[in-house]
């Protein structure tokens, strides 16, 4: 079992975490093959269809059903706050967290109208917002009231990073028993491009500079503090190269932890998940180095402008679909592409066969 340490074993948080990974599969072959023959019969040149083939054979081997159908879809929106804001990291003020989820309730944030467009439910998760946050339709979550300062301590415990998991997991169940088909990932954290760039920083072993970006829109002085604020979180916390959990409790986030939880969840439910941009990225590659067979159950979506975006696809090896310029975060990126994921669906259904249309092979 990857990265699960006997000392941990006993908890029984980690062993719903250990059942989740025991639960993801590698993709149905047969149902593969069946995606691919029936995709060679339309009517049109082989492969012509690029990407959304791909998409087609992939959607096969994760549901195990070479009869695509109609996917009921939702974003995932976990929101949290970071205690490392006292550094200076974000261009935005921390209450901004707390706003923002007030605005994905009423419907009025930019993840909200690209739902709309797409027929796609917004779940928004608090998972450890500052402040009390009192709304029905909020997912109420929280396991603490945002992270502790990673410069001075670690950001939280590995407990707590167990329990987001653990959340994470438990809503991709609940969704997917509700008929949700198709997981998105969305984020919201003042502060959590910082983080995220830690985690990836160690997990890809890759220099703090290279996983830096300008999140929010920070200045120069601002990119310089955050460069160092992650080499001094590393430096004190000493997180665990191997073991994800340990590098998410000491310099991650809550939203980051629930996010992985999620993907995790989604795949031993034989669900696809759509990445979104930065943060997203960085939870999906701790998931997969909590369960590597997850990553087969990743579908990407758009490239961030964050620059540490990049090395995090590389090293899941993923290649995005989009490229808009975004910087967004909330799933606004991964919404984007339900179109395109739809569509694969569509022409494997739908499109007409050589034989059936008469049309001549080559
Ligand atoms: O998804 C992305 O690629 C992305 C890139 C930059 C910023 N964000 C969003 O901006 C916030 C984090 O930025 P910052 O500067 O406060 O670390 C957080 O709420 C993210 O959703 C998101
Ligand atoms: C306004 C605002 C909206 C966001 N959505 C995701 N991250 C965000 C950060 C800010 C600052």
């Amino acid at each position: 079992m990857a990265n699960i340490t006997n000392k941990h074993k006993e908890r029984i948080p980690l062993l719903k975490i250990e059942q989740t990974i025991r639960r993801i599969l590698p993709l149905d072959e047969e149902a593969m093959r069946e995606a691919a023959r029936r995709l060679d019969r339309l009517t049109k040149p082989p492969g012509s269809l690029g990407r959304l083939e791909e998409l087609a054979v992939q959607l096969a081997g994760i549901t195990g059903d070479a009869d695509l159908k109609p996917m009921a879809k939702a974003i995932v929106v976990m929101a949290a706050d970071h205690g490392v804001c006292e550094e200076g990291v974000s261009a935005f003020p921390q209450e901004v967290t707390r706003q923002m989820v007030h605005n994905f309730l009423a419907g009025g944030a930019a993840i909200n109208v690209l739902a709309r467009q797409t027929g796609a439910e917004v779940v928004c998760v608090d998972i450890g917002v500052k402040g009390e946050l009192e709304d029905d339709r909020l997912i109420s979550r929280k396991v603490r009231q945002g992270t502790a300062n990673m410069a001075r301590e670690a950001a939280m415990s590995r407990e707590e990073a167990e329990r987001a998991i653990e959340i994470g997991i438990e809503l991709a169940e609940i969704l997917a028993g509700k008929g949700i088909r198709l997981f998105a990932t969305g984020e919201m954290g003042i502060g959590n491009t910082t983080p995220s760039a830690a985690v990836l920083s160690v997990l890809s072993d890759v220099d703090a500079e290279d996983a830096v970006g300008r999140g929010t829109g920070i200045d120069d002085a601002g990119m310089k503090r955050k460069q160092a604020t992650i080499r001094k979180a590393i430096a004190l916390n000493v997180p665990d190269a191997s073991d994800a959990i340990d590098v998410l409790a000491k310099v991650g986030g809550l939203e980051l932890a629930g996010l992985a939880g999620l993907v995790l969840g989604a795949a031993a439910n034989r669900r696809p998940v759509v990445i979104d941009g930065f943060i997203s990225t960085v939870a999906a590659l701790a998931a997969c180095r909590i369960a590597p067979a997850a990553k087969e159950y990743l579908i990407p979506s758009h490239l961030s402008e964050e620059k540490g975006h990049r090395v995090a696809l590389k090293e899941l090896g993923l290649e995005p679909m989009l490229s808009l310029k975004m910087r967004l975060g909330e799933g606004s990126g991964a919404v984007l592409a339900f179109p395109l994921i739809d569509a694969a669906g569509n022409v494997l259904r739908e499109m007409a066969t050589f034989d059936s249309a008469g049309v001549s092979r080559g």
